[in-house]
């Protein structure tokens, strides 16, 4: 595990781009498995900070961030999400996953601060590659993506959902979610951008982008942030009934509609990818930007005591 990790850190920050596998529509995929062979139950793989558990009798994995305190992404886990993203898109029994959180009330924090406060321009290239990949393969995957968002999920936590094609949120008020990077004093890139109106329309992203609104989850399923909302307990079991129902069509129907609703998003980045993250390290290295970054960390210390 640690050998793929550094090797996939490695493919990621050298050789400029890694090569998106298999995210051309697969054909069928469930319709290989050998038929009447008998099917192992479950197979779990587990990293340091995300937990793999695949149920192939039904062909959906599940996939839980367990990175306390906040599941925050930082380079490590990055890595690991691109590395299990990898790992599911190409194993053949996997259709479905389900992406959701281990660490109470808290889906994801985004992206972790601390990774672009006072480090050099060699680490936020490496790092905004990392965030990219992640983008790239979620967004691209064949597989039917289903997040379940138990807690809190601001910016980048709220691109993973996002990203995926059905969002359950627990129903609770407490929780929030949404593209807040204006109340940082930073920009979401053109990409976040572009998935989040992708989901909810130009209107309601022009005006939640600008404000940097976090929602709480009645808002969020008002604004067609998220597409349900669920009571906590019922989360699992509706998570598993979505899946099936999505899980019943055609993977090459669904595959190819997915491919051909994304794409022009998808190649956006993929052709613009160096620019992108030049213009991230520029961005992040101002002394300005630098300064409204350790004032929110601050903040966010403060709010405690
Ligand atoms: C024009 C060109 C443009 C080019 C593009 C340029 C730039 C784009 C750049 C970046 C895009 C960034 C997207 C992001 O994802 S930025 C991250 C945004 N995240 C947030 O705003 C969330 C902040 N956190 C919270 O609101 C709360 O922590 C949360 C609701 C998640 C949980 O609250 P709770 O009360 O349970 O926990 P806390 O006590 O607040 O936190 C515990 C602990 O964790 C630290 N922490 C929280 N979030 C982060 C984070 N995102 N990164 C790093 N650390 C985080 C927090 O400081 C506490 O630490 P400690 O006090 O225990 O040490």
């Amino acid at each position: 595990m640690a050998a793929a990790a550094a090797t996939l850190a490695r493919r990621i920050t050298r050789s400029g781009v890694l090569p998106l596998c298999r995210r051309l529509p697969v054909w069928g995929r469930a319709a290989r498995r050998p038929p009447g062979l008998p099917l192992a139950p479950c197979r779990a793989f587990s990293n340091k900070k995300i937990q793999v558990d695949m149920n192939e009798s039904s062909g959906v994995a599940t996939m839980k961030f367990k990175s306390p305190p906040v599941n925050s992404l930082n380079l490590d886990f990055l890595t690991e999400f691109c590395i299990s993203l990898e790992k599911l898109e190409n194993d053949r029994a996997c259709r479905g996953i389900i992406i959701t959180s281990a660490i109470p009330k808290i889906f994801s924090s985004g992206l972790d601060i601390t990774e672009m406060c006072g480090k050099s321009t060699e680490h936020y290239t490496e790092f905004w590659r990392a965030v990219q990949e992640m983008w790239l393969r979620l967004y691209s995957s064949n597989m039917v993506t289903l997040a379940v968002v138990n807690g809190s999920s601001p910016a980048g936590g709220c691109l993973i959902a996002l990203s995926c094609d059905y969002r359950i949120m627990a129903d609770n008020p407490k929780y929030t979610i949404g593209l807040n990077e204006a109340q940082l004093g930073i920009v979401a890139p053109f990409w976040f951008k572009d998935t989040f109106v992708n989901v909810v329309g130009q209107r309601v992203a022009e005006r939640s982008l600008q404000l940097g609104s976090l929602y709480p989850a009645p808002e969020a399923l008002k604004f067609g942030i998220v597409d349900e909302l669920v009571p906590e307990e019922k989360l699992q079991e509706k998570a598993t009934a979505v899946m099936a129902q999505w899980l019943a069509l055609p993977d090459h129907a669904r595959q190819i509609t997915k491919s051909m609703m994304r794409k022009a998003v998808l190649d956006l980045l993929v052709a613009h990818r160096e620019e992108d993250i030049k213009n991230f390290t520029s961005f992040v290295s101002k002394e300005s930007i630098q300064k409204s970054l350790r004032m929110y960390m601050e903040m966010l210390k403060k709010k405690k005591s």
